[in-house]
């Protein structure tokens, strides 16, 4: 069964097309919160995505989710927004332990149904020229924590725990576990055959 895709981040629509699901993709234009937790940060945001998608298209099913990076105890970080908040987070990040929390809703009609995930992300340390170097770049505008481990930022992660999917922003088990509970599977629509 085709879906709807609430999301405008193409990291999303990639791991479900190569997940195989059937879907289209709508804007949610949903205004995001960033909260002192990080669970209730993601689960908030992604229920507000999915249905506010959801109360537009009545009878379809709808995914919402939202992505943040956590330093335990410290501070939440959402989406890197230029060059000086790229270089702020990365700051933070570089050398240490910190964990990616995301969180799935899945929306109909006025029934939905969330979960959340969370990876521990260690990063090793950066030597200036290198740090520099990967601000310059942009890869991490737009991006939770302000890096991107499916990009050049993979040569920074010496070791993760946990999915390694939940980090580039929407953990698989968790959204087809989501998705089956309203009938839609990876397998057996028009765009897996
Ligand atoms: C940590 C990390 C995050 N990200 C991305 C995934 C998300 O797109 C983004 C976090 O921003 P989100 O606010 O979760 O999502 P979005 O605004 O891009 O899309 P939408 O609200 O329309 O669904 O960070 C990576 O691509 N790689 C990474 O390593």
């Amino acid at each position: 069964m085709r879906f709807i895709l609430a999301s405008e981040s193409p990291r999303r629509v990639d791991l479900l097309r190569q997940a195989g699901f059937d879907f289209e993709v709508q804007k949610s234009g949903y205004p995001e919160v960033l909260l002192e937790d990080p669970v209730g940060t993601v689960r908030s945001n992604a229920l507000g995505k999915a249905r506010k998608v959801a109360l537009a298209h009545p009878g379809r099913v709808v995914l919402g989710a939202d992505t943040v990076v956590y330093i335990p105890g410290e501070r939440v970080l959402g989406q890197a927004t230029g060059e000086r908040d790229v270089r702020r987070m990365l700051g933070m990040l570089r050398g240490r332990w910190h964990e990616v929390y995301s969180g799935v809703a899945v929306a109909r009609g006025e029934d939905v149904r969330v979960g959340y995930l969370g990876t521990r992300v260690k990063m090793r340390e950066l030597e200036e020229e290198e740090f520099e170097a990967y601000v310059a770049l942009g890869e991490g505008v737009g991006k939770a924590g302000g890096y991107a481990i499916q990009g050049r930022a993979a040569l920074f992660v010496e070791e993760i725990r946990g999915d390694y999917t939940n980090v580039v922003g929407l953990p698989l088990v968790l959204a087809s576990r989501l998705l089956k509970g309203y009938g839609v599977r990876w397998y057996g629509s028009a765009a897996t055959r």
